[in-house]
């Protein structure tokens, strides 16, 4: 595969069975082979997209003594301000070129799982970065229920068989800067090759060149969306759950020619976890003669605690 597929959610929501069949079976033949759709018909609308870029210029011009104020020690970088060069890829010891921002769930109707998450942190200087990264945050869960959804379908589970995992989910919405390049970088990239941990990933952004996907070819592909365009990708966590039937791919994002090293890159990936009890292990329905059980049952939260040490972010 040379490109990333393209598909609508408006179809699987029409309310018309065979435009809705169509989705489920585009995105299901997409994610087998390459592991990311761009994905049309979400629900952020371009008022919301176009604040949140302003807050989210906003908040990284601020001065690095302002942003570090809200750079939280203990908790493994879950919420608030994670500086430049903090988090290297799986594997790799240089830092990627990029400062963040994480924006976790924010829980009303359940006490207990509320006590599990750490508190989400409010940007003082900036009152409307809080609430827009709010709204996109329930716009972009919204969009990603129906997503799974349709791959639940896909996989002749119930349609609703993901619901109960996301709602309250420890799901992460993360503004991420990749400030201008001031000098030729040894090892470092802005970010590294890597598969995503999640169950899938909605991103936001990727409508200049930097994101590159692996095909099964070994070869690096381009991955451009369109304005009104996410990039979505299967996760770590999905493919496990599926034995490797749904792909996750891995992807980075590459340093832009000399010429336009003085250009900030902003992308903003949201991504989708389940509770952290959700069972990934492999579905029984993905497991036969030819495709032998290939991982070990685990949680949602054991395999995520185990990745962000890997990360860096945890000890
Ligand atoms: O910045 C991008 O376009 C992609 C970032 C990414 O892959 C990630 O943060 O997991
Ligand atoms: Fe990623």
């Amino acid at each position: 595969m040379e490109r990333i597929p393209s598909v609508n959610l408006e179809d699987f929501i029409s309310g018309d069975q065979n435009r809705k069949q169509k989705f489920i079976d585009e995105i299901g033949k997409a994610y087998e082979e390459i592991g990311f759709v761009a994905l049309k018909g979400h629900f952020l609308n371009d008022a919301l997209l176009d604040s949140l870029y302003t807050e989210v210029k906003n908040f990284f011009t601020l001065p690095i003594d302002a942003k570090r104020k809200y750079e939280i020690e203990g908790i493994g970088g879950q919420r608030g301000y994670v500086s430049f060069g903090k988090e290297s890829a799986k594997g790799k010891k240089e830092g990627d070129l990029k400062e963040f921002w994480h924006f976790g769930q924010y829980v009303d109707d359940d006490p207990e799982r509320a006590k599990e998450y750490p508190e989400n942190v409010d940007v003082k200087e900036l009152p409307e970065f809080n609430s827009v990264g709010k709204e996109t945050y329930a716009m972009l869960e919204k969009t990603a229920k129906y997503v799974l959804r349709a791959l639940a379908l896909y996989l002749d589970l119930e349609e609703t068989y993901f619901d109960d995992y996301i709602h309250n989910g420890n799901s992460i919405l993360r503004p991420i800067h990749y400030p201008p390049i001031n000098s030729e970088p040894k090892n470092a990239v802005r970010a590294a090759a890597h598969g995503d941990i999640n169950l899938i990933t909605l991103l936001m952004g990727a409508q200049g060149r930097g994101l590159q996907v692996q095909n099964h070819k070994q070869e690096w592909i381009d991955a451009i969306a369109e304005p009104d365009e996410l990039m979505i990708n299967v996760g770590d966590m999905l493919s496990r759950h599926t034995n490797n039937k749904l792909k996750s791919t891995i992807h980075r994002v590459v340093n832009p020619p000399r010429e336009l090293w003085g250009t900030s890159r902003y992308s903003i990936p949201f991504f989708m976890h389940p509770i952290s009890e959700m069972k990934l292990d492999v579905l029984e329905s993905c497991i036969d003669d030819e495709n032998p059980k290939q991982f070990d049952d685990i949680t949602a939260g054991e395999f995520l605690n185990e990745r962000l040490i890997e990360l860096g972010l945890k000890k």
